[in-house]
């Protein structure tokens, strides 16, 4: 079978909002993400309210062979749960020895990183830094201001996507406001 050989293209992505006019987004409410914040009660109650939409990216759909980058903007607004504020899922790649690059066009955040290994880390986003997610690591955005946190990112197309460990053990740390500032602290759910 002969591959389809892809053209070049050229989309664009809003440097303050991130949306793109030429693609449709995948958008994450509260909802999607049972279990991923450590005060259930603050997250039952404020999915019963309105559940809110903590974040959107956009997916190409270009095929998913190690020559390909995927790429796009991936779009955190602010907000918490109880203390804990808005994030990402986060994932592995399933393709664990996967690096992505990370560009920050607008707000503040972090991205909380850590590996198999239990070796963790945060790195922090601002316009015009650029973070760099190592192979081995997962990976979670986190808006950690009161504007929107968007960023720009890319890794190779056949990476995928693994979201059942994240799912299951949790994270190792977590990133909670105390006295109006982002603290790092260990993660009561998290399970070895
Ligand atoms: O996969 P999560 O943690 O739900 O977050 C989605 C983001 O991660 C990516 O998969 C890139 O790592 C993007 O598609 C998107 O911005
Ligand atoms: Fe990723």
């Amino acid at each position: 079978m002969t591959e389809k050989v892809l053209k070049p293209f050229t989309i664009d992505f809003d440097l303050i909002t991130g949306y793109s006019q030429a693609k449709n987004s995948t958008k994450r409410p509260l909802s999607k993400m049972k279990g991923m914040y450590a005060d259930d009660v603050a997250f039952d109650s404020a999915i019963q309210n309105d559940d809110p939409l903590v974040y959107e990216f956009y997916e190409l759909d270009l095929p998913e062979t190690p020559g390909n980058l995927l790429f796009g903007t991936s779009i955190v607004y602010p907000g918490k749960v109880g203390d804990e504020y808005f994030m990402t899922k986060g994932h592995f790649h399933t393709i664990l020895d996967t690096g992505e690059v990370y560009y920050c066009l607008s707000g503040y955040g972090a991205m909380l990183m850590e590996n198999p290994e239990g070796d963790w880390d945060i790195q922090y986003f601002s316009p015009g830094k650029a973070v760099y997610v190592p192979p081995r690591y997962a990976h979670r955005s986190i808006n950690l201001g009161n504007e929107t946190l968007v960023t720009f990112f890319t890794f190779r197309a056949d990476a995928g996507h693994d979201y059942g460990t994240i799912e299951t053990k949790g994270y190792r740390k977590l990133v909670v406001e105390r006295d109006g500032k982002p603290e790092i602290i260990d993660n009561p759910k998290w399970k070895e």
